[in-house]
């Protein structure tokens, strides 16, 4: 301790420019044998290489140096100038450093051995009115255990459905296939033995090639003359009735085959290889009103868009006003 106050003495003495006087002219600081004189490590460190120039310059060896440190600013850097403070002119601006302590070499070299400061600080709030130093102990989160219920405890089962309200209706019509099953016992409304026989299975025969439905689909697009008439035609029930298909037994002439639909007259010939029912399902529609045959097996078949280039004509009634006609005639 004593050995710093006298450093600090020392120190203080030379920033007040009483420490060179002490110092012989023309000597250097180095050469004195005043011991506290000689600047120690922690000087150099605050005046850099100012102080260090400044005692090998010889400028500074041309008469005291004073140390006045204002003028160091002011004085240029010619080396004739007799300002003794001319060299710390030159000197790169020294680093701060910090500390608490007066002394900065002592300071730091007990710095690196001293232990880190405590936290919180010693003299802080949360040191007076904390109760202890360590940072709360964090427990892992525990799950309490579910108490054990009792049977009667526990949250019941959902209601199972009724099986009646997942039944398919036994009643009514199945989508475009004939007619309804017949109900049956159980709840799927399907018998569990023998399979439910429907009225219109299906009866599709092998086409020969080329007379597959786009094959018809593409004829019908051709514009080509599929009624086998030049003009519409006003169709009696009895020329209807000739053209079955058939060869006439009077002419020996086979007969196109005409079919009556929603009161207009098709010609079905040329459709008869193309049908997916067969030619012989198709014939008996022919030379007669067809419709009640067709609904009953593919209502969901378009006939008028499908034969619409077969048209022959319309059916109209059989011309009895030429007998009723004849028979006034008669009367008169
Ligand atoms: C002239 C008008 C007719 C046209 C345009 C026509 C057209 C068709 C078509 C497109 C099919 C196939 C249906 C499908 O695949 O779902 C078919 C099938 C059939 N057609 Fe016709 N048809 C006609 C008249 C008839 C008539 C008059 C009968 C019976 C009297 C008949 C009996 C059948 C049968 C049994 C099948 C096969 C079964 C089936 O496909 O479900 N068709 N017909």
């Amino acid at each position: 301790w004593l050995a710093h106050f006298l450093r600090q003495l020392s120190r203080r003495r030379m920033l007040s420019g009483t420490g060179n006087q002490d110092a012989p002219d023309g000597q250097t600081r180095d050469d004195s044998s005043d011991e506290p004189q000689v600047p120690d490590d922690s000087q150099k460190q605050e005046n850099g290489q100012a102080a260090i120039k400044a005692r090998d310059s010889p400028v500074a060896n041309h008469g005291p140096s004073p140390l006045n440190l204002p003028k160091v600013e002011t004085v240029p850097s010619d080396k004739g100038s007799e300002s003794p403070t001319t060299p710390k002119a030159t000197a790169p601006p020294t680093i701060p450093s910090f500390s608490l302590a007066t002394s900065d070499s002592e300071d730091t070299d007990n710095e690196d051995k001293m232990p880190p400061p405590q936290f919180p600080a010693v003299n802080s709030a949360q040191r007076a009115s904390g109760s202890s130093m360590k940072p709360p102990a964090m427990k892992p989160p525990t799950l309490k255990p579910l108490p054990k219920q009792t049977a009667s405890q526990l949250m019941p089962p959902p209601p199972r459905l009724p099986q009646s309200s997942l039944r398919v209706p036994s009643s009514g019509p199945v989508p475009n296939r004939g007619r309804p099953a017949a109900p049956s016992s159980n709840s799927l409304g399907i018998p569990a033995t023998a399979p439910v026989k429907t009225p219109n299975p299906r009866q599709k025969v092998q086409l020969t090639p080329g007379h597959s439905p786009l094959d018809w689909a593409a004829l019908v697009k051709s514009n080509s003359n599929l009624s086998g008439v030049s003009s519409l035609q006003r169709v009696t029930p009895s020329m209807l009735k000739a053209h079955n298909g058939r060869r006439n037994k009077q002419t020996g002439q086979v007969m196109p085959a005409w079919s009556a639909y929603q009161g207009k007259v098709y010609n079905i010939t040329p459709y008869l290889p193309y049908h997916p029912g067969g030619e012989g399902e198709l014939r008996r529609a022919a030379g007669k009103d067809g419709e009640k045959l067709f609904n009953e097996v593919h209502p969901w078949v378009n006939w008028d868009n499908m034969l619409s280039e077969c048209v022959v004509g319309i059916l109209v009634p059989e011309p009895v006003a030429e007998e009723t006609t004849g028979s006034l005639d008669d009367m008169d």
